[in-house]
């Protein structure tokens, strides 16, 4: 199974994505983590990704690109990999056509999570709360400025990927704002259909 997870920082991706990993047996590719990693690391990518990221702007389309292309030819992804994080622009989205046309894949579904703008700053300040309540690292860009970049990043850059998809026929959208297992099985309904 091959799925695309839309929605803005907070909507509940990597919550609905980490429950369909452990349902169907995929892996979650996500951009975000995979730069975290690259930064971490010191690598190449992470140097020029590093201070695009703090500051809540998107990385360059090839840098992601390139990411995404080489981790889905990896063995671990055969049996099928949710996208989270990407694509983040049209020009993310018509590459990622590209490259799965070019490995002789196809996706399942698009499925985006709405949720209401206001809501949105509040969930990621309570889990940067609960973070620091546990003692793990907070994200660098999880501060005020970042956030707000990251919200304006997603409506300008991010949004027209639905409609990409929608234009195609392939958008599927879930109330992100139900509770999580509602969502959970919103998601299910949609991909059993
Ligand atoms: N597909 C992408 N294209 C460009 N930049 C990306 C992409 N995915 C992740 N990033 C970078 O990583 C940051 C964090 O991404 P992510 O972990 O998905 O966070 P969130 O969805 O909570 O904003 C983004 O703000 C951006 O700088």
């Amino acid at each position: 199974m091959k799925l695309i997870l839309l929605g803005p920082p907070g909507a509940g991706k990597g919550t609905q994505a980490q429950r369909l990993v452990d349902k169907h047996g995929i892996v979650q590719l996500s951009t975000g983590d995979m730069l975290r990693a690259a930064v971490k690391a010191g690598s190449p990518v992470g140097m020029k990704a590093k201070d695009v990221m703090a500051r809540g702007e998107l990385v360059s389309d090839e840098i992601v690109v390139g990411i995404i292309e080489d981790r889905i030819a990896e063995p671990d992804c055969v049996n099928g990999f949710i996208l989270d994080g990407f694509p983040r622009t049209v020009a993310q989205a018509e590459a990622l056509d590209a490259m799965l046309g070019r490995h002789g894949l196809k996706l399942d579904a698009v499925i985006e999570l709405k949720v209401d703008e206001d809501i949105l700053i509040q969930r990621i300040e309570t889990r940067v709360a609960e973070m620091k309540a546990r003692g793990e690292a907070i994200r660098p860009d999880d501060n005020a400025a970042a956030l707000h970049k990251r919200l304006e990043a997603y409506r300008a850059q991010t949004a027209p990927v639905a409609g990409y998809y929608a234009s195609k026929g392939a958008l599927h959208s879930v109330d992100g704002m139900a509770p999580i297992d509602q969502v959970t099985s919103d998601v299910a309904a949609i991909l059993e259909a």
